[in-house]
């Protein structure tokens, strides 16, 4: 059974469909500028039409409503989004000489577009789009600083050269973080000509914007309790949007103070009326809690006319055969039906095995070493020792010292799976995703120690970061192992990744909401645009069959292991949670 909003968005498509045959929609005709289409076409030659989401969100972005967007990892969010603002009109400043200081003139354009994202490669990732785009149209880099830039902390070039640029030349489009955004706002606010916006987008906006699950029972006292809190805790993103939406929380507070009683006060929004600029926020995980707080807290969301996208919603093959009275599954977050789930688990004497209950392999569609042309021939028993360079990328002489005298905090049969796993399976690049807080160099060190070509996944760097947003590793035929953590891949797009490699649960300790996201969205840097892919979570652990008890009531058997607080039960729990069944990794059986 559907639910009503899948076949209200279904219907949309059929209509937005029939509507425009016996021609499909292309990105011209959604209101995508002639000269960004056909630079598209030369710079991207494998994007020949929008997606259904796309042609539902690109006319309201043009248009200047605001739009919350949610559809699967992979399937063209941001991608979709940039094009979109690339084609908004740029604004000019009327700059007034009369009164204007005469050394220093205020450039005549201002920032139109500001893109909010939570880590620096992302936004790199961004600015290595829109150059695409540019050189498609056949115009050369210079020009790229006047249409977009990117400020993000490195060191203080953003306070220094970033700034700068900022002042002088501001572009059409400024990709941030928001640290950095912060602190250009304490140094200079009128840089960023915020009054001047015409979009915020804000995007991984439940990353970016914590919010708490509201409970349906939940009194009034305990939600004012937990909103306290949070606000204690009040992130950057959300201080930086109190203050482009000023306006707008001003209407805001006033509706509510006209409101006669409670429920009124409750549904009370700022009108289209009030000046300020379009905001958009998109997620593939954007949870109903999060939408509430948005509209009942913030104050930013406008009333009336902001568009709701929730993608195909369609439910993927791979999730079990179980329907919670229609609901999709959460694993819908990921688009491709061809992403198979590998959990092993490193004993304490350190053999590896599958976790239990995993469903024999089924490698149908999932890319691995044996497809990849360029590895035929390499024997594959040597591979794990095949001899590296003795350099280590990233890694000053300092620390190389220091980790040649200290112990590793990784434990050695976990990295051990992931290079026999990394050595025998991937063609050419994987990703590992440590715990927020991990040492990424360390763990390269500790890799390349063990034969694996691991490096710190870096977009910045000119050679090897570029490589891989060009869809080509760096070096041919010798697989890279890219190393990152969780705060630092959300919204990621590495076109040659095969395999994702999750060391520990993620999000730690306790199964909620944030620790299956964060699964969610590590997987999803596989399986994007309907490609395959491996997701392998090493977890330490006593490797035992699941609790199972029978519930009187219904007469079924369900899965329970309240008592068990160990990685391997969390996995399982996260696995659960998302629909999701693990498979068997053939190298482990
Ligand atoms: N219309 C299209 N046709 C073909 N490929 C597309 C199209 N739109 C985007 N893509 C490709 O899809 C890939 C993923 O895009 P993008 O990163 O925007 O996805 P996303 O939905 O934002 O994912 P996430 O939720 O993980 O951030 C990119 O490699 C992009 O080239």
């Amino acid at each position: 059974m559907r639910t009503s909003m899948a076949l209200a968005s279904e219907k949309q498509h059929v209509a937005y469909y029939s509507a425009t045959a016996p021609k499909a929609p292309t990105f011209q005709s959604l209101g995508i500028r002639p000269a960004i289409a056909n630079a598209l076409h030369q710079a991207f030659p494998h994007v020949k039409q929008p997606t259904p989401t796309q042609c539902q969100f690109i006319p309201s972005i043009i248009s200047g409503r605001d739009v919350l967007l949610k559809d699967n990892t992979g399937c063209g969010k941001t991608f979709g989004l940039t094009l979109a603002l690339l084609s908004k009109p740029r604004k000019r400043i009327q700059y007034d000489a009369a009164s204007g200081d005469t050394q220093s003139p205020a450039p005549a354009t201002s920032v139109t577009s500001l893109v909010i994202v939570p880590h620096r490669d992302l936004a790199h990732q961004i600015l290595y789009w829109i150059q695409r785009v540019v050189e498609g149209a056949g115009s050369s880099s210079p020009l790229l600083n006047s249409i977009a830039q990117v400020l993000v902390r490195d060191g203080l070039k953003h306070m220094t050269s970033g700034l700068t640029e900022l002042k002088t030349n501001p572009p059409h489009i400024l990709i941030a973080t928001p640290g950095a955004l912060s602190d250009i706002m304490k140094e200079d606010q009128a840089a960023l000509q915020l009054d001047t916006l015409s979009a915020v987008f804000v995007d991984e906006v439940d990353y970016l914007i914590e919010t708490l699950p509201v409970k349906q029972k939940e009194s009034r006292v305990l939600r004012e309790k937990a909103r306290r809190k949070l606000e204690r805790h009040t992130s950057v993103t959300k201080q930086i949007l109190d203050v482009i939406y000023r306006d707008r929380i001003q209407a805001f507070d006033a509706a509510r103070d006209r409101s006669e009683d409670d429920e009124a006060a409750e549904t009370a929004r700022p009108s289209a009326l009030v000046n300020s600029p379009q905001l958009i926020m998109a997620s593939a995980t954007l949870r109903n809690h999060l939408r509430q707080y948005l509209y009942r807290e913030t104050g930013w969301i406008l009333g009336e006319g902001t568009e709701k996208v929730r993608g195909s919603n369609q439910p993927a093959a791979f999730m079990l055969e179980r329907s919670k009275d229609g609901e999709t599954s959460p694993a819908d977050a990921l688009g491709s039906t061809a992403i198979q789930h590998h959990v092993l688990v490193v004993a304490e004497d350190g053999t590896i095995s599958n976790i239990r209950g995993a469903l024999p392999a089924d490698n149908a569609g999932t890319p691995s070493k044996k497809d990849d042309p360029s590895t035929v021939g390499v024997n594959e028993e040597q591979e794990p020792s095949t001899p590296l360079e003795s350099t280590f990328p990233g890694i000053n002489p300092e620390q190389l010292a220091k980790y040649r005298k200290t112990e590793s905090p990784y434990h050695p049969s976990s990295l051990e799976a992931i290079a026999t796993t990394f050595a025998l399976d991937v063609p050419s690049v994987a990703l590992l995703v440590l715990p927020s807080s991990a040492s990424v160099h360390r763990a390269v060190f500790d890799l390349r120690e063990l034969g694996v070509n691991a490096l710190g996944l870096d977009f910045t760097l000119s050679d090897s970061g570029r490589a891989h947003l060009q869809g080509y590793p760096a070096s041919p035929g010798n697989p890279q192992l890219l190393v990152a953590t969780l705060s630092t891949v959300r919204g990621l797009d590495l076109p040659e990744l095969t395999h994702v490699f999750v060391l520990g649960v993620p999000e730690g300790d306790k199964v909620r909401g944030k620790s299956i996201d964060a699964y969610l969205h590590v997987a999803g840097r596989v399986g994007r645009f309907g490609r395959g892919g491996k997701v392998v979570t090493v977890v330490q652990g006593t490797n035992r069959e699941p609790a199972v008890k029978t519930s009187r009531s219904e007469g079924v058997t369900e899965l329970m292991e309240p008592l068990a607080k160990d990685d391997v039960t969390r996995m399982r729990r996260i696995l659960e949670e998302v629909w999701v069944k693990p498979t068997e990794f053939e190298l482990f059986e």
